[in-house]
This record gives structure tokens, sequence and C-alpha cells, in this order.
């Protein structure tokens, strides 16, 4: 023990220089090299760079180094968060004395076994507590091998199951010290593409999906940092719960998001109504969209021309020649507001056109009279006539994807009466939005194209002012002349003399210093270089449209589980989700065990789904409790009857939830001190009060469930897989089959 404190000491100490060092490293990157571009991107790069390393030095302390591999050849590597070499002053050669989790050499810690040793001899746990090594624990993988250190662990699983039940906190932390090797191989594959991991409750599908994205970090860090990544959760609540686990692993470069806050611009707060969301998240809605785009692209009635008036003569917009202007806009397959522009000059075109014809006919045969220059003042005139725009906009609106959504959903199309019912929603404040209208924005944003012309010409202004300052300072200005972009001769010498001043003008831009993730929460258009999406299988045809816009490398983590479907929307096979997309060409993985649930919990809430779907095989539990989950059935107040369990069950340490029917929460937040009913629920609390499908992917360590016959069966499933230590139901009703017939099988106690 005291020679592993010795090198954890020194482990320290190299942690300490090192971060001493880059906090001043930091504070030097901020001053950027010369006053080039190129020496504020390296200045950014480097910034970057150091932060990261910053961070990562910052985020090790209490759990460094937490493993050691004995080689048969005599060596030792120890095993940490992070990888550490000696200072080169004390060691030309640079030694490692700590290897990163990630790197190849660790591999062998997570998969080596006493079949397959990987070439170890020992395989070595360090409990830490702050700096202070507390617990070793050995496993002997050279079976030959007779040298005994006095801390082996024959089992070879303590460290995990200490782990396990250790008390919850309302955050998820990391599981870095013991990944088990069927995890280790889905958080290391080498796929590129799309990698589905499915598997029952917990079975760490969301542990490895992250411990996935810091691995991936670190194998390509170049492209990941710069492209960030991309997790996507079912609900706020369920953010937080996950949020600490890749910051405690040193990595920043991660933007986490519910579907709702994928549309830069827009907080989806609302709620819609199940029949709404599944009607919202259906693939033909990316169609329906977009008949309704062209429905926006009008032309008068034939017969009924709209009579503009005009200083040189009334312009006649009939259906004829706004359909052939509609047409030639059209054809060019540009989205509806960039292909505006078209439509509008095809219209002044034809109405100058009009005119032309009418003031300028020879009435003896000849010729028009006007010549190219007076066509050229009509036509300006025109361009420039209010009314004239007016028409245009009347008939080709400029419209923003949140004002095309709410007037489609004010007046929705092309659905039957019942699905038009469940969507229709009168035109209100932004507040209105649901998470399921983002992916209808999203689709708008698409076939509108980005508006972004009032921005571009903003930045464009702004250039123009830095480079017309700048010309100043360079006196490169031509006399009088000033920048006319209109003949070519005067666009060749000016892009010829305002190369000079434009670099100079970018001295004076101010340089971007938010992070690839912060940017791209800003950015619709954004690429990830990964994105992971968990309880995937809750996600409609609509929100995958999204996700995958967001990520045209295809290079994804999607986990799920389909037993735990509780969206109407939800798409219930991996092949229909992912064919659209890559066709066949996507990983499918499993893992079967389950490291949260105690075997008499699981065997329970398997018999709810068995009941249903005969044949169903739940996940294999690692551990028991030895406590069957107990049933009360109440027959007065069942509120009261929830608070009284709650407070007789409410641990002095670690979390109990209560998962009740929405109807319930609020005569139970009145019954329980502290304990709030709301969309937001605080998890660090020790009691916590959540509607079925607010319990989606958390964990507790004690659980209520209450009248289970008001769950939908998915529902219910995910209820009872909540707890990591004990599960107790009340009801009222009747109870659901499964759970009858299992406590008519003694799965269950049945206490007075
Ligand atoms: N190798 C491991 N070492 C320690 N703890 C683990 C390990 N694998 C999983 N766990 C723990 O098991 C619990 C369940 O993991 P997780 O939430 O990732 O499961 P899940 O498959 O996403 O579950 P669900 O489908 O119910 O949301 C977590 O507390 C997690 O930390």
């Amino acid at each position: 023990m005291r020679s592993e404190q010795e090198y954890v000491d020194h482990l320290y100490a190299r942690v300490d220089a090192l971060r001493r060092w880059a906090e001043s490293a930091v504070a030097q990157a901020q001053v950027p090299d010369g006053n080039t571009k190129q020496g504020r991107v390296e200045r950014d790069v480097r910034l970057a760079e150091r932060t990261r390393s910053l961070t990562a030095l910052n985020s090790v302390d209490g759990s460094l180094c937490f493993g050691r591999i004995d080689l048969a050849d005599g060596t030792a590597h120890h095993i940490g968060r992070i990888g550490l070499r000696e200072d080169e002053e004390d060691d030309p050669e640079r030694t490692p004395i700590l290897i990163d989790w990630r790197a190849p050499a660790a591999r062998p810690f997570y998969l080596a076994t006493g079949h397959t040793p990987m070439g170890l001899r020992r395989r070595r746990h360090l409990t830490t507590q702050g700096r202070t090594v507390t617990e070793l624990h050995d496993e002997i993988l050279d079976l030959g091998d007779t040298a005994r250190t006095g801390h082996e662990d024959p089992s070879g699983d303590t460290v995990l199951l200490a782990s396990l039940n250790a008390a919850r906190t309302g955050r998820m932390s990391d599981i870095v010290r013991t990944i088990q090797a069927e995890q280790d191989r889905i958080i290391r594959a080498p796929h590129r593409g799309v990698l589905v991991v499915e598997g029952g409750p917990g079975t760490g599908k969301t542990a490895v999906a992250l411990h996935r994205a810091a691995f991936l970090l670190y194998e390509h860090r170049e492209l990941l940092a710069r492209r960030a990544v991309l997790v996507v959760g079912p609900n706020p609540a369920f953010l937080a719960y996950i949020g600490e686990v890749l910051p405690s692993l040193g990595e920043t470069g991660v933007l986490l998001a519910t579907l709702g806050e994928l549309f830069p611009g827009v907080e989806a707060r609302g709620t819609d109504s199940a029949h709404a969301a599944e009607v919202k998240g259906r693939a033909e809605m990316a169609e329906i969209l977009r008949l309704a785009v062209r429905d926006r692209q009008q032309v008068p009635e034939p017969g009924e021309p709209m009579i503009i008036p005009n200083d040189d003569g009334d312009l006649v917009l009939d259906w004829h020649l706004a359909d052939e202007a509609r047409e030639a806009a059209r054809a060019t397959s540009l989205p509806h507001n960039l292909a505006r522009p078209h439509f509008a000059f095809r219209v002044v075109d034809a109405l100058t056109a009009q005119l032309v014809e009418r003031i300028g006919t020879d009435p003896y045969g000849g010729p028009n009279l006007l010549g190219p220059d007076d066509i050229a003042q009509l036509g300006k005139t025109i361009a420039a006539n209010p009314d004239v725009h007016a028409a245009i906009a009347q008939l080709w609106p400029d419209i923003s994807p949140q004002e095309f959504v709410a007037d489609y959903l004010s007046e929705p199309t092309r659905l039957s009466e019942e699905d038009a019912s469940a969507v229709r929603r009168p035109r209100t404040s932004p507040a209105d939005w649901t998470p399921a209208d983002t992916p209808l924005l999203d689709e708008a944003a698409e076939l509108l194209g980005e508006d972004d012309s009032a921005r571009q010409a903003a930045a464009e202004a702004e250039r123009q002012e830095r480079v017309a300052y700048a010309q100043g300072v360079l006196e490169v200005a031509r006399g009088s002349e000033s920048f006319e972009f209109e003949d070519t001769e005067s666009e060749v010498l000016a892009a010829h003399d305002i190369i000079d001043a434009e670099r100079m003008a970018e001295r004076h831009e101010e340089a971007d210093h938010r992070t690839a993730a912060e940017r791209a929460a800003a950015d619709r258009t954004w690429a990830f270089g990964h994105v992971i999406v968990d309880e995937a299988q809750e996600l409609s045809p609509m929100a995958w449209r999204l996700l995958m816009r967001r990520c045209p490398s295809r290079s994804m983590t999607l986990v799920g589980d389909p037993a735990q479907t509780s969206e109407e929307s939800g798409v219930g096979s991996w092949e229909d989700i992912l064919d659209p997309y890559v066709g066949d060409r996507w990983e499918h993985t499993r893992l079967d065990v389950n490291y949260r649930t105690p075997t008499e919990v699981m065997e329970l809430a398997a018999a709810v789904v068995a009941a249903e779907r005969p044949g169903f095989a739940p996940p294999s539990s690692v551990r028991s409790e030895g406590a069957l989950p107990w049933i009360r059935q109440v027959s007065g107040d069942l509120a009261a009857a929830a608070a009284e369990a709650a407070a007789a069950e409410t641990p002095q340490e670690g979390r109990l939830a209560i998962i009740a029917p929405r109807r319930l929460h609020d005569d139970l937040a009145a019954l329980l001190p502290g304990v709030v009913a709301g969309a937001d629920p605080d998890l660090t609390r020790h009691l916590v009060l959540l509607a079925p499908r607010q319990a989606k992917g958390l964990e507790f360590d004690r659980v209520l469930v209450v009248e289970p016959a008001e769950f939908a069966t998915s529902d219910l499933y995910v209820a009872l897989t909540r707890a990591t230590r004990t599960l107790g139901i009340l009801h009222r009703s009747p109870l659901p089959v499964g759970l009858s017939d299992a406590v008519a099988a003694g799965s269950a106690e049945r206490p007075d």
C-alpha cells in the first residue's frame, strides 16, 4: 500500500506542476503571435488546447489513478483518467508514468481474464479518497503465478459491486474504473458509421454512450474538437442527471441537448397531446410541409388580375404572367426564400415588357419607339414601386420558419379532420412551441432557405466599414472615386484595391472565442463530428430527419431499448429508423447485464412485459438485494398512503423517487414537505416526485410506484426498473395482469 501511495503522490506532484504550467500557458496564449490572421488562428487553437488540458488536469483530482496492470515480462503500468509522462528535465526520455484509460495500452485492464490474460500477470484496482490510497484489490490472471500480495480479491468484482451498491446522488457518475469487457468493446468500437447499442434497463447504455464520446474525442481529437459531439437526451432533467459524466472525464467539446433545444432561437417548452406529437412526428409531414410551402407561392385567379398603380401607367399582374414567373422561380430548385428574387425579377421584367409594349408601340407598325435607356429607366421605376413590392410579397411572401409553422398549425392542411384538430393551434406567443414542433421548424427552414440576407448584409456593411477604415489608413483611396460594383472594370479595380485593405481590416475583426460546442448550439446548420442519441427508440421519423441533417458524416451512436418505448411517435425498429439514411450499413450491438436493478426487482418488472409479450427476455441482474419488492393495496386516500410510505422509506443517504400518475402530484406535493410537482424536478433532493415518463433513464436507491394500473405497459416497465435497492408499489385499482400474476407466483410480498 505504501509504495502505491508514494506512486500516487508522485503522480499528483506531476499534475500540480503541469497545472501551474497550464495556467500560465493559458494566460500567455491569450496574446496573439504578431497581428496576422494566421497569428490569431494559432493563438485560438493554442488557447483551446491549453484550456482543454487545464480542464482535464482540474477534473482528475480525487481519482487520478485507479488501476495498475502487471505484465508477464515484469513491467507494470498505472492506469488513470489522463496520460502523464515524467518531466523532461528529470527524464529526457519522458517515460510514461500514467496511461490514459482510452489508450490502447490500457485495454487489457478492461478485457483480460484468467482465460485470456492478454499478457497480464495481475490486475490491480486502486481505491482512493482524495489523494489517499485506501484500498487495493488484486486479480491474479496468470494462474501459474504463486506470488501473492495480500490484496487478492478472489471474486474479482468487489470494486464493481461497491460502486453499484453506493448510495445514489441524483447525478450519474462515470464508470471508468469498472468498465466491463462487453461495454469496453462498444466504447472502443472502430465502426465509423452508425452504431446501435440496444439493451434492457440498467445495462449501462447511457454510461457506455458517454464513455464512447470520451473515447472518440481522444481517438479523433483533431476532428471532433473542431466539429464537437452532440448528445441528445429525452428531457432537461435527464441531461442534468448525465451532465457531469463527460466533464469528470475532462471533456468539454460536447453539446448536451434535448430535441426541443435543437432549433436555435426557439425554446420548445410547450407540451403536445400524445396524438398531436404522433401526427407531427410522422414521416408524411415532410411532404405535407413541402406542399404547404408551394401553397404559399400564389398566382391571381384567371380573369381576376391585380392592377398595380404606376406613374407611367397601371400595371396588370395576371394569372399568366405570375404563373410563368412562378414556374421559372420553381425551376431553380432553390428553397422558397432564395427562389423569391427570381420570381420578383421575372415579374418586374414581364411588367416592364408590358409597359414598354403599351407606351412604345409604333402606331404605324414600326419597331418599338423606346430605346434601351428608356426601357432600363422604366424597369428601375417598376422595381422601385412599393405597390409592385407589395404584390410580389402577397404572391410569394418571404417567410421565416417560425411564421410558416405557426401558420400551418393554425390551419393544418392535408390531414384528416381528426388529426388536424389534434395539432391545430391558434397563432399565439412563441412560448407555445413544443419539442415535436422542432423538427417541423427545421424542415421548414430547409424548405424555405436560410433567410440570413439581413445578417449577411449587416456583416457585409460592417466589413465594408472596416475596409474603408483600413483604406484610409493605407491611403489607397482613389481620389473621389467610390466603389461601384456594377461594372466589371470598377469591380476588378475595387477587388484589386481592397486586397491589402481587407487584410488590414481583418486585424480589427473580433476573434470568436466560443468553443466549438457553443458555436454549434447557435448554428442550425452545424455539422457535428459525432452524434449520440439516448433513448433513441422515442424519436419520431421527423426527429430523425433533423438529427441526420446535423450529422452528414453519419458518425453516430444510438442507444435505446424498444421495450421501453413510450412515445406513440417512436419508431419501433432500428431498420425503419436507419434504412432511409444508411440502408443496411449500420452495426447492431447488445448489452445483456443489468448493473442497476437487483434480481428480485427485475423479475417483477419483466413479468409485466412478459404478460404482453410471452417469451420476453429481460437482461440478467448482476446482483441481488435479498429483499422482495412489496405491494400494498390501499382502500382510503391513495396520496395520503403514498406520502406515509414515502416518509417511512426516505433514506438518510441516497434518493427515493415516487413515480405516480400526474393527477396525484399536487396532492402528493401538498403532503410531502419540500417536494415540488413540476416539469423540471430537482434530482439531487432526497425525495423526488415524478410522472413515469419523467423517470426515463434515471435511477434512485428506492422507488415507490403508485397506482400502476394507470401506466401504459412500457411506462410501468420503466418505472419498475429505476430502483438500485428496493421497490414498493401502492395501489387502489386492481393491479395490471403481469403484476397480479407475479404476486401469485411469489415474486412480491403482500404486507398487510
Ligand atoms: N461497468 C460499470 N461499472 C459501474 N457501474 C456501472 C457499470 N455499467 C453500468 N453501471 C451503472 O449502472 C447504472 C445503469 O446504467 P445506465 O443508466 O447507463 O443504464 P441504461 O442501460 O442507460 O438504463 P435505462 O435503459 O434504464 O436508461 C448506472 O448507475 C451506471 O453507472
